[in-house]
């Protein structure tokens, strides 16, 4: 599903109005409509106290029209106008008026006026600030955003939690609703899935208002969010002809005394998602452990007992996945350096390889075309510098991408995978996978899809899901703590077919059972 800008939202919403040579004030009634629905059809009438707290743009229009609905209901409903500006949006006053024509009358919240009490049992609709926000909310109105957030009632936000900015520009993080959940107008924000912004959206949901699909076709957007329907076009089936030999053969590098648990799960990893052969390469110390862990995969070492001092293949590799474990050895270093300068084909490095590659900027320039670099964020900043802002760190790593050439996996609870200054965001996987090892696999996932023929980019966008999937299929059971990387491995398999699995209702619908 795309993720549009805030700017792309209004020309999608110019567009669609004319098109339908609607007014805008009818498109402000479908999106309120669509949040009356959802909220009624929730409660059923119950007798809870709602209270709206509106700002005097559209965002505040729309929980204008929302009041005038639950009042129409007999819900029991308090509006409050929170009134920072006197630039009041035309759709938000024609609102206005006609909620005064319903008889409700809104209380007006200035600087000076006492906060509302709110009980923790009221429903909170929060509809201060939308898309529009352009700067941190003035200290008052961030005191009533404190206040709500304090109260520990329901809130529910319109269209983005109010005070959270939907592009880059100044907010304050304690002056922004803490939403319990939202309801987004037809196109997820980029910043519900970003570590800094994402943690004032406990749960969302999309609102089809009916904007203008063409436009959103045809429209270009910097980000993707990315499930199942984006993520199944890409899957290659299996040939019956084929044979292990179609399916490549990866070599997995990297291990060091005490440190060979990271290639085994890296090689398990590639096997278990489909490579044809896999090949470790090891230093001596890992040789028996990783041969009696996966009997599948074949096992080259250096010459030095506890860490690499050399890379030599004495085949050609479809894809090398390099650096888990490694550890950063001048021998390594230098191995590590020659090895690129050997090699033309793309391939995936993580852990000390990126390492290696910070202390070294040099080595970016042999790192082949099209590979994939699989950071944490404090691997990412050894790469990348500094940022200031979540905005800020995928530029400077949308830069970075397109400087190398290079596919970016930006490892995090929304994994963002950047190539071409184009950035898609994953839905799967849980606080279980922040685990030891859980990298590892990954690393090995991304290999051995690009071992059998995918883009290096697919790998990425494909290997990041399933990773995530097969991390959500395993905690089902067990739980997040008890989710160790090995237990990802196990569920690759199933997460394949949990990508081909129909909905319950359509299996219904399916005559003759
Ligand atoms: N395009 C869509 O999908 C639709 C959008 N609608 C609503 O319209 C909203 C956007 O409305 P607006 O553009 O009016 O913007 P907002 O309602 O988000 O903000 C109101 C205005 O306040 C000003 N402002 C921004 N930050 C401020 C601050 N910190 N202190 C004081 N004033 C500030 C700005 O001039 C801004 O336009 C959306 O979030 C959504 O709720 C819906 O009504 C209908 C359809
Ligand atoms: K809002």
């Amino acid at each position: 599903m795309k993720i549009f800008s805030a700017h792309q939202i209004y020309q999608a919403d110019k567009s669609t109005i004319q098109k339908e040579q609607i007014k805008s004030e009818e498109l402000m009634e479908r999106a309120a409509t669509q949040l009356f629905e959802w909220m009624h059809s929730r409660l059923r009438g119950t007798q809870v106290n709602v209270k709206l707290f509106c700002g005097i743009g559209n965002n505040g229009g729309d929980g204008m029209v929302l009041a005038r609905k639950l009042h129409k209901h007999d819900y029991s409903i308090k509006v409050y106008v929170v009134n920072y500006s006197e630039k009041r949006s035309e759709d938000f006053l024609l609102n206005l008026e006609r909620l005064k024509d319903s008889k409700v009358w809104p209380d007006f919240i200035n600087e000076e006026s006492d906060l509302p009490e709110i009980s923790p049992n009221d429903i909170i609709v929060d509809a201060i600030f939308g898309i529009g926000l352009n700067r941190a909310p003035d200290d008052w109105v961030g005191n009533l955003i404190e206040h709500i957030n304090d109260s520990r009632a329901f809130t529910l936000s319109v269209d983005v939690p109010s005070g959270l900015p939907v592009d880059s520009c100044h907010w304050k993080p304690s002056y922004v609703i803490r939403a319990s959940y939202v309801l987004s107008f037809q196109l997820p924000k980029l910043v519900f899935f970003l570590p800094e912004t994402g943690v004032y959206v406990n749960q969302w949901e999309i609102l089809d208002i009916g904007l203008d699909q063409e436009f959103i076709a045809k429209t270009e957007t910097d980000y993707e969010l990315i499930g199942r329907p984006e993520v199944l076009p890409l899957y290659r089936p299996r040939l019956k002809f084929s044979h292990k030999g179609t399916y490549g053969h990866a070599v997995i590098i990297g291990g060091s005394y005490g440190k060979i648990g990271a290639v085994q799960l890296a090689s398990n990893a590639c096997l278990s998602v489909g490579s044809g052969l896999v090949t470790a390469f090891v230093p001596k110390c890992g040789y028996d452990s990783l041969q009696t862990a996966v009997p599948e995969v074949m096992v080259l070492t250096g010459s030095r007992e506890r860490s690499i001092s050399e890379i030599a293949i004495p085949f050609k590799a479809s894809v090398v996945g390099i650096g888990m474990g490694m550890g950063m050895e001048d021998d390594t270093v230098s191995a590590f350096g020659s090895f690129l300068k050997e090699c033309t084909k793309p391939m995936v490095i993580d852990a000390d390889g990126l390492n290696i590659l910070s202390q070294n900027p040099q080595m970016l320039n042999d790192v082949p075309e099209l590979s994939v670099l699989t950071p944490h964020p404090k691997e990412l900043e050894r790469l990348i510098g500094y940022w200031t802002s979540d905005f800020e760190k995928l530029e400077k790593a949308k830069a970075f991408a397109a400087k190398h050439n290079l596919v970016v996996v930006i490892k995090g609870a929304h994994t963002i995978t950047i190539y071409n200054g184009k950035g898609y965001v994953n839905t799967t996987g849980n606080p279980g996978m922040a685990t030891a090892g859980s990298g590892d696999v990954l690393t090995g996932m991304i290999t051995g899809l690009m071992a059998q023929g995918y883009s290096s980019v697919k790998s990425a966008i494909f290997g990041v899901y399933l990773h995530g999937l097969a991390g959500d299929l395993g905690v089902s059971s067990i739980g997040y703590e008890a989710l160790k990387a090995s237990l990802i491995i196990e569920n690759i398999g199933n997460a394949y077919s949990e990508l081909f699995r129909q909905p319950e209702i359509e299996q219904k619908e399916k005559p003759n059972g």
